[in-house]
């Protein structure tokens, strides 16, 4: 039992914003009287935080941090870290919030807290059978193949299939090898609810010596490799959309040759809300795809498309009830991938040749003006607005 508790609190500090109670001593006397808590009220809670069952979020761990250095330290009085810090900073500007509040009032605040969030190292919930547990995290991406079909799969399902730098390079290697393997169709898609969530938005802080510049020249230069991977897979690429899309996983859509999708999907392209532009070719597809306009209102405003709208404004070719969508997919593919694979690798460099210089050119000039963005303020300002859980798209 306590083998377990231990594991969770673990869990629970190793988050996003790593251990935001793991603090000083703090040097004080149990059981000394405050305002309307004791001391040792305080103590008890900062012990319970580590044995809670289940991750309190993001937002509650900053508000816990927050209270506790009010409580312990009194009102913010250390600098404000640099922008690119987005974790300190984060955690900074939920301290500095607390502005003048008293210690006192902060303890009680933290102890209030704490006792409002389930606790429970005496009984924690026990393990979910295995067929029902999460997969593991491990293998990011698995690629199969089987009746002529290489499968790859987005398989982060606890974070929506967010993209890590690993899964972009991951992908790209295993678009080589399907190029060259006896499959005649490659498909991607994604394991659980999502089909992927985009870009990873923790990818930016992992800061490399070379500080943010090294960073967004080397995320230039990942991002134009990956698309440019797509743009010359000369195989059909077909997209199995199982969930709602989000930016990249979005703007590379238009490079698919077929994009199936269940009636559960949305797609959702928020490069303004998130101080960014579009990628994967978008700003050029997009319009030929569905117009100029209508291209606009998600590449510029976000609007997030169902299904069926993406299906009416011909980024998508078909979509299923959920319930049915796997059986039907599969079986339209598997009998797809019987047709003659030279006839359809050809029919596919007649197409794309139209225009592949122009694609090329489009994906070195949307990375490199993402390149500047990263570097934005309203790009910084929104990535730690997510990673400190106060944004949500
Ligand atoms: C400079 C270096 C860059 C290197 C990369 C180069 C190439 C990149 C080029 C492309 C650049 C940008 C294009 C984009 O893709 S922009 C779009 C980015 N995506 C988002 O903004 C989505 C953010 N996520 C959300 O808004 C929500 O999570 C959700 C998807 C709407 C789902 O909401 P939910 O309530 O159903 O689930 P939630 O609890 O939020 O999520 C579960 C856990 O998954 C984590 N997570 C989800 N999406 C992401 C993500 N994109 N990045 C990181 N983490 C993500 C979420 O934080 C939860 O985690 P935890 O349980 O709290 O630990």
């Amino acid at each position: 039992m306590a083998v377990l508790a231990g594991r969770l609190a673990r869990r629970w500090c190793f988050g996003l914003l790593r251990s935001p109670t793991q603090v000083p001593a703090l040097g004080l006397h149990a059981g000394s009287p405050t305002m309307g808590t004791s001391q040792k009220d305080f103590n008890d809670a900062v012990s319970q935080v580590k044995l809670l069952n289940e991750d309190p979020g993001n937002e509650v761990k900053l508000e816990l941090y927050a209270l506790y250095k009010q409580a312990t330290e009194g009102p913010c009085n250390v600098p404000k870290p640099g922008m690119l810090d987005f974790i300190n900073k984060t955690k900074w500007d939920a301290w500095n919030a607390l502005g003048s509040l008293s210690k006192e009032a902060a303890r009680q605040k933290y102890v209030d807290l704490v006792s409002s969030l389930s606790t429970s190292s005496e009984s924690p919930s026990p393990e979910a059978p295995a067929a029902d547990r999460k997969p593991p995290e491990g293998n990011s991406l698995v690629v199969t193949s089987e009746d002529g079909i290489t499968t790859i799969r987005l398989n982060r399902p606890t974070k929506k299939n967010a993209l890590t730098t690993q899964m972009y390079h991951d992908i790209v290697a295993a678009l080589q090898a399907a190029s060259k393997d006896e499959s005649t169709i490659t498909v991607l898609t994604g394991s659980g609810d999502y089909y992927c969530s985009g870009n990873d938005l923790t990818n930016f802080t992992h800061l490399s010596a070379g500080g943010p510049e090294e960073m967004a020249r080397s995320g230039e230069v990942l991002l134009r490799d990956f698309v440019d991977c797509l743009i010359d897979f000369p195989k059909p690429l077909v997209a199995v959309v199982n969930g709602p899309a989000v930016g990249i996983s979005v703007t590379i859509l238009g490079l698919f040759d077929v994009v199936y999708a269940t009636d559960r999907a949305t797609f959702h392209t928020p490069f303004s809300h998130l101080g960014q532009s579009p990628e994967g070719c978008s700003s050029y597809t997009f319009p030929k795809i569905m117009g100029s306009s209508k291209a606009a209102e998600m590449l510029l405003f976000g609007k997030k498309l169902t299904a069926q709208e993406a299906c009416a404004r011909g980024l998508v070719t078909e979509v299923f009830p959920d319930g049915t969508f796997q059986k039907e997919v599969w079986a339209r593919l598997k009998a797809y991938s019987k047709l003659p694979p030279n006839a359809m690798r050809i029919s596919k460099q007649i197409i794309r040749n139209q225009e592949k210089e122009k694609l090329h050119a489009v994906n070195a000039e949307e990375s490199s003006i993402l390149r500047e963005r990263w570097l934005s303020d309203e790009c910084m300002n929104a990535i730690a607005s997510f990673l400190s859980r106060k944004a949500k798209l």
